[in-house]
């Protein structure tokens, strides 16, 4: 096996920050060290500041006479690549664009994407992100990230040395058996890690060269992939049972003995393997899953903003009434997040699991297994008179306050069922979560004109303000983008030894707390946007907090440090600083 040895990689890797804002109200000078100079520095895409480079910093490290002459600021740079990203027409096109710039220079990908979150963000990740794993063999250009494969057996620690970086503290890992609404699409689906990651990095303050994206390739059964010539994975069906589990253990040891503090997040799992892989893990790992936990937060929020909109507290969650369409992961995390948030306003269990009802394929589910999980049978267990209940049916006799579809099926929410939700309810919550786009159970003018105009509306990838009757409606997007980088950050600096189920409560009160009053009156349930790092950041000190009153933590702010101080301190802020020469 071939281990880097003084890759370039590797002498990025070793570069540190050597100040940072201090606290007592002026910004230290930041300074970075790099033993790259010359030809590798300028084609080290963590280091490379492209036609930026100062000319003093070209005599200083050997790049003279490698750029163009002219000096350009980061802000001549921004609107150079935005005017070229914008004379682009297909988002696939935009992403690869997004993707070369990533490969070029970093610092200024980052910058580009925070500054154009709006308009990027549907770019690098949902839904685009779709398209990009759809077509990633099509596409592939450069290596990012790790693959670990059936191939590996036996060499899997091995391996995670040629990965230079020492401190890496967030690796993102799928195996590419449900990516978003779209199904099994095997190693294409190494799109959907980058693409959280790069949130990771812009929304969620963690510097790029601790963050690792991995495709864990156990085969697929998507046979047209399997039978495409572009197609760059194993050429097997997917394993299963022991097999596969006693590979995903040997890569969860591995990336733990290798960066003992990492932080695992498990995305797009298929349903049968996402709860049983998180509760093998979750006590000795520091890990989570995005899809069951992620969503699940996210969507509290989204309830916790809903009630803030109707004028209630929130403890105004338990007059709440929930079908929940869906009974996969992200179905499933949900319904088990809103059991536990209730429980915290003093109702049990069993007394919670009435308010919430759960669709799936044939109907209400109103009864259940002792082999199905606990949260389906709490929530079964009141049911049995409306067992089998199909959605208008049951909208009538159970009169909700809320419909939340996971179900990965664009136009499940149908005319009569929106126009049902709006005779049950004066505000009625519609969130249509599934993704990408056409994933989407209904779309926000569906639900708007169909509810005339009181919907609260939410989807799980942007969706287009609506006009209705001369009135601007404003949707919002629902997504774990507002829960998981904060949450990575917040355990991560903590040195948090679990991610607990508290965190994810502690996170979504976070988001729902930073929605503005002026946001609220835009009929707003989730912050804009282009808040995100301050949500991050809300979020992050919400977990680390957590993590200190639950005793999990093993790193605390410095002396005379708050939590709040030690986060902002500590979020990745991408702008050029000085390079010095240097181990
Ligand atoms: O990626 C997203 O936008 C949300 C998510 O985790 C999923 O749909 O699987
Ligand atoms: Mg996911």
């Amino acid at each position: 096996m071939q281990r880097a040895s003084r890759s370039r990689h590797a002498v990025a890797n070793r570069a540190r920050c050597l100040s940072a804002p201090a606290s007592t109200g002026f910004k230290r000078f930041p300074v970075l060290r790099t033993q790259d100079t010359g030809q590798d520095l300028v084609r080290n895409p963590l280091f490379n500041k492209g036609t930026a480079f100062m000319m003093s910093e070209r005599d200083r490290l050997g790049i003279r006479g490698l750029l163009p002459p002219k000096v350009l600021s980061m802000d001549a740079q921004l609107d150079n690549e935005m005017a070229n990203i914008r004379k682009l027409t297909d988002p696939l096109m935009k992403n690869l664009a997004m993707q070369d710039l990533q490969d070029r220079n970093e610092t200024l990908f980052h910058r580009l994407l925070i500054d154009n979150i709006h308009e990027l963000a549907p770019v690098v990740y949902t839904p685009t992100v779709g398209k990009v794993c759809q077509h990633f063999g099509d596409n592939f250009r450069r290596g990012r990230g790790m693959y670990f494969s059936s191939k590996d057996k036996g060499e899997m620690s091995a391996m995670t040395y040629n990965w230079a970086a020492k401190d890496i503290q967030i690796v993102v890992v799928t195996d590419g058996s449900r990516i978003l609404g779209l199904g099994d699409l095997g190693a294409n689906g190494m799109g959907i890690p980058i693409g959280k990651l790069a949130l990771y990095c812009a929304c969620g303050g963690i510097a790029p060269h601790r963050v690792l994206p991995v495709m864990l390739d156990l085969g697929t059964d998507n046979l047209d992939l399997l039978n495409h010539p572009h197609y760059l994975g194993v050429q097997h069906r997917r394993l299963q049972g022991s097999d596969y589990y006693e590979l995903l253990d040997e890569f969860m040891a591995a990336i733990q003995t290798r960066w003992p503090k990492a932080l695992i997040q498990f995305e797009d799992f298929s349903s049968d393997k996402a709860s049983p892989i998180l509760d093998t893990y979750r006590h000795d790992y520091l890990c989570f899953n995005d899809d069951v936990q992620g969503t699940g937060a996210a969507v509290l929020a989204g309830i916790l903003g809903s009630l803030r909109q109707r004028g209630k507290g929130a403890a105004g969650l338990l007059e709440e009434r929930v079908i929940m369409c869906g009974a996969g992961s992200a179905g499933m995390g949900i319904l088990k997040q809103l059991l536990d948030a209730m429980q915290v306003h003093g109702i049990s269990r069993d007394e919670a699991a009435k308010a919430l009802y759960l669709v799936d394929y044939t109907g209400c589910v109103g009864s259940s297994t002792e082999r199905d999980e606990l949260t389906r049978q709490q929530v079964a267990a009141s049911k049995g008179a409306l067992d089998g209940a199909k959605l208008p049916a049951l909208i009538e006799a159970v009169r909700p306050t809320m419909i939340i579809g996971c179900t990965g099926k664009g136009g499940l929410f149908t005319e009569e069922v929106v126009s049902k939700m709006a005779a049950a309810s004066d505000r009625p919550a519609i969130f249509a979560l599934s993704n990408p786009t056409a994933n989407s159970e209904c779309t926000a003018e569906e639900a708007y004109v169909w509810s005339k105009g009181r919907a609260i509306y939410a989807s799980g990838s942007p969706m287009a303000e609506v006009i209705l009757d001369g009135k601007k409606l404003i949707p919002s997007q629902c997504n774990n983008m507002y829960i998981f980088p904060g949450v990575g950050l917040g355990a991560s600096l903590a040195g948090s030894k679990r991610v607990t189920d508290r965190m994810f409560i502690k996170a979504a009160e976070a988001v729902a707390d930073s929605i503005s009053d002026a946001e609220l009156a835009e009929g707003r349930v989730f912050p804009q946007l282009t808040t995100i790092r301050e949500v991050s950041k809300a979020v992050a000190i919400a977990v680390y907090q957590s993590a200190i009153d639950e005793d999990v933590a093993t790193i605390y702010p410095k002396e005379r440090e708050t939590i709040v101080e030690n986060v902002n301190r500590r979020f990745y802020d991408p702008s050029y600083v000085t390079l010095a020469r240097g181990e």
